[in-house]
């Protein structure tokens, strides 16, 4: 029996289309590369740290509304009522405001290329901005052969993040690198955990996500692996002397992890009780990523 569609209010389904939670994903890389950057150096320019932040926002707004562009153009979003080109009726204007929003991020980071007088944060982000179009975009679409969640990795985690610590400090940071491993994982965990509800939809688009190809129960399981992993990579950062003893702060995210992981664990392969795991997967990204910055700030102090 096919669970009856209750109808839901345009408001909400904006208010779904525009995920605010979700920008969590452009906070949490360039705190975490900034607040070790100020933890090295002692040196913080609030300046660029608000330029970058708002950049990676329009950046993701980016993503999100060419998603729904290209998407649309494989049938993948029939069911999707919350994207905003089934909401708008106009794919040309989602494409075209897309545009315009990273059109305005580029002009921040040049600006602040040039005040740094070096190019390296431009390359970087247009390295991310390039991957994060090969997810989704024609003729690559790799998210679609399940890919999504190494490119994931890579953009959100070590691009972002060097991009983001680089900015404060033109240099390069073991330390800064092993924080963008854990924040590119809690990264992809939000995207892979995108896909439990929608294996019916992507298999019927030829979209082949982790998921899919793996199916949901080891999905779960690789699920618990990836937090698990998480933590017990920072743990090992500590005792090797990498991270400040601080940022074993982290640790007080686990009982969302644990959350994440029994839920889905539950419900893998029942899409009405499994859709809304990435927003726990997103509280997880945020508690976890604010606390390893902090860590990193207060580890500093307290030298
Ligand atoms: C839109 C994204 C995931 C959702 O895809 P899906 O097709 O499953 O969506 P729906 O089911 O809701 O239709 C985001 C995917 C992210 C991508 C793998 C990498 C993007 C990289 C960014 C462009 C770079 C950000 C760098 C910045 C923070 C400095
Ligand atoms: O709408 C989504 O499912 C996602 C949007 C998004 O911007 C993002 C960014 C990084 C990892 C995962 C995700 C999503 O799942």
């Amino acid at each position: 029996m096919t669970t009856p569609t209750i109808p839901v209010s345009r408001k909400k389904l904006w208010l779904a289309a525009i995920k605010p939670p979700m920008y969590s994903v452009a906070v949490i890389p360039i705190g975490v590369g900034s607040a070790v950057a100020f933890a090295e150096t002692g040196i913080f320019d609030w300046s660029i740290f608000i330029m970058f932040i708002t950049a990676a926002i329009l950046i993701v707004a980016w993503v999100n509304l060419s998603n729904d562009v290209f998407d649309s153009e494989t049938g993948i979003d029939v069911n999707k009522h919350h994207s905003v080109v089934n909401l708008t009726g106009n794919k040309n204007l989602v494409f075209w405001v897309a545009n315009a929003l990273l059109a305005i991020a580029a002009l921040e980071l040049i600006l602040i290329a040039w005040w740094q007088h070096d190019p390296m944060i431009l390359e970087l982000v247009a390295l991310a901005v390039f991957l994060g179009y090969t997810y989704q975009g024609p003729p690559f679409r790799l998210g679609y052969l399940g890919l999504g969640e190494i490119i994931c990795f890579i953009t959100f985690g070590p691009l972002a993040v060097c991009a983001a610590y680089y900015s404060q400090n033109p240099a390069w940071s073991t330390a800064n690198l092993k924080a963008s491993i854990i924040i590119g994982i809690t990264t992809s965990i939000i995207l892979l955990c995108s896909h439990f509800h929608q294996v019916e939809d992507d298999i019927a688009a030829g979209k082949r996500s982790p998921i899919v190809r793996i199916g949901t129960k080891k999905g779960a399981q690789l699920l618990l692996a990836a937090c698990i992993a998480v933590f017990a990579a920072i743990a090992r950062f500590i005792i090797e002397g990498h991270f400040p003893q601080w940022t074993a702060l982290s640790f007080l995210s686990i009982p969302v992890a644990v959350q994440l992981c029994h839920h889905v664990l539950t419900y893998h392969d029942q899409p009405e009780q499994v859709k809304n795991c990435k927003f726990i997967a997103v509280n997880f990204h945020f508690l976890s990523g604010l606390l390893l910055g902090l860590g990193f700030i207060w580890g500093q102090s307290a030298l």
